[in-house]
């Protein structure tokens, strides 16, 4: 798997936001985070994505304690393997978008950047400056950046929120496809539609 969590658990402020969670995921896996607002997707979300430290227990990534990697190693696997479609975060908002998708100058002005773009609806953007660009088009600007990159795992946190009916399917299939590819995808969503395509979910209660 690539995956896995030991009895996981998080507190904020003195309160806990979640505990006791034990989960496998595996490459080509698709999984939803569920649950009412407020019950810790997003910061299941950051916790697996080593954004944000557990209280307890152990997260591994491809069999190596990620919970133990220095700044140094953490910094590789973000570089390397993750991709995150958050609305609010990566996203360098003084440069154009085709910078954004690739993270570097020259291979920003190539065809296959166009082509994604293209693909994600983003077509003839390149040259806008990201700051412009709304929610919804940030979140297409992720699922870009994830593909062009091939992550390997992709967290998302509700990338369907912001979009119109027919940029939400175009997201929802490029996400099912990216695990098609290999990816293992966790997306924390409150979207039924998403969750169907979904291969699981993982559903989080309120913490009382
Ligand atoms: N930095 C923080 N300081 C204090 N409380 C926090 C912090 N981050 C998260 N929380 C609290 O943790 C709980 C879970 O938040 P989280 O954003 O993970 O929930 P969520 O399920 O993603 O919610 P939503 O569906 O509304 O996005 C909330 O009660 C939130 O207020």
């Amino acid at each position: 798997m690539i995956i896995q969590t030991k009895n996981i658990g998080i507190e904020i402020s003195g309160k806990t936001i979640f505990s006791n969670i034990s989960l496998e995921i595996n490459p080509n896996e698709m999984i939803a985070i569920t649950g009412p607002s407020g019950s810790g997707k997003t910061t299941l979300l950051n916790c697996l994505g080593l954004i944000q430290s557990v209280n307890n227990g152990d997260i591994l990534i491809e069999n190596q304690n990620a919970s133990q990697w220095k700044e140094k190693e953490k910094i590789s696997f973000w570089k390397d393997k993750a991709a995150f479609i958050y609305q609010d975060y990566g996203i360098i908002e003084d440069e154009n978008v085709s910078y954004n998708v690739t993270l570097n100058k020259r291979q920003a002005k190539t065809q296959v950047v166009d082509e994604i773009l293209h693909t994600v609806g983003l077509g003839g953007r390149g040259h806008d400056m990201a700051a412009v660009l709304s929610g919804g088009e940030k979140q297409r600007l992720g699922v870009a950046r994830a593909i062009y990159k091939k992550a390997t795992i992709i967290f998302a946190d509700e990338p369907t929120a912001s979009l119109d009916q027919s940029n939400r399917e175009i997201i929802i299939n490029l996400l099912r496809k990216c695990s098609e590819n290999g990816a293992s995808v966790i997306i924390a969503t409150h979207d039924e539609r998403l969750v169907s395509v979904c291969d699981r979910s993982i559903n989080l209660k309120p913490f009382m």
